[in-house]
């Protein structure tokens, strides 16, 4: 994860396969399955109403699991600073990442504060959701762009639920982010194909269950990703 938000893409010829993460992991297996599958990045969820809530001390093991072999992205939603100073000092996460209504004041002083980069998530439904990019891209370390939850969701997001990507059409070209949001082996090739993001992220899409990650489905989900980018890159 060395390029910056802000950082012009490469022509597509010359870009990686977009980075994978896998979040919500829940338990070594699945740390060790994700790895194995090809994700760049795992996500352990730090928010008691998911079903992938982690306490710090189960976190910290899942982190230790996956140390060297991928990133260890820590995920929180308007989280206290002192669950995020645990959090650094515990888990010890190569990324923090915000996925509730953080400000830009709150991203910029976090990640000064505790030397980590940092992730915003921004939930997109319709054109005017991507007005918040601007504040957020030369303050952040990376953006991801997730699904707005439905209604009557308990969580900002891990819920399954897509948005329309043409919307990302209005964004600059320039900007590399993560994209979120009902990503499943089925449907993350189009993703790859049509969006074109710097990475992508998927959490129901490869489970059995909430909070339950299945094998075959990681495997399936990094395969479809790698096989739409070979296929951008022979074009
Ligand atoms: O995974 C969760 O439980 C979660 C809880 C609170 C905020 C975000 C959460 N996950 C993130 O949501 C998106 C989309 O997930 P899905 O693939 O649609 O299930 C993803 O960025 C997760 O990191």
């Amino acid at each position: 994860m060395t390029e910056r938000a802000g950082s012009p893409r490469p022509p597509l010829a010359e870009r990686a396969s977009p980075r994978i993460k896998i979040c919500g992991l829940t338990d070594p297996a699945a740390v060790d399955a994700a790895i194995a599958a090809g994700a760049d990045m795992i996500g352990l969820v730090f928010f008691p109403p998911s079903p992938r809530n982690l306490s710090l001390d189960a976190g910290a093991v899942l982190a230790e699991r996956a140390r060297g072999r991928a990133g260890i992205v820590a995920l929180t939603v308007n989280a206290e600073p002192a669950l995020l100073d645990r959090i650094a000092e515990t888990v010890r996460p190569t990324l923090l990442q915000f996925h509730g209504k953080e400000s830009p004041e709150t991203v910029a002083a976090t990640r000064t504060r505790l030397g980590l980069p940092v992730m915003k998530a921004i939930g997109v439904a319709t054109a005017d959701d991507l007005e918040p990019v601007a504040a957020y891209r030369d303050i952040a370390d990376h953006i991801l762009l997730d699904a707005k939850p439905p209604r009557d969701a308990t969580r900002p997001g891990g819920n399954g639920a897509a948005f329309d990507w043409s919307l990302l059409a209005a964004l600059d070209r320039g900007l590399p982010f993560m994209l979120s949001g009902g990503l499943t082996p089925e449907n993350v090739s189009d993703a790859v194909t049509v969006v074109r993001p710097w990475a992508v992220d998927v959490s129901s899409g490869v489970e059995s269950a909430p909070g339950q990650k299945d094998v075959s489905r990681m495997s399936a989900f990094v395969a479809s990703v790698r096989r739409a980018s070979e296929t951008l890159a022979a074009v």
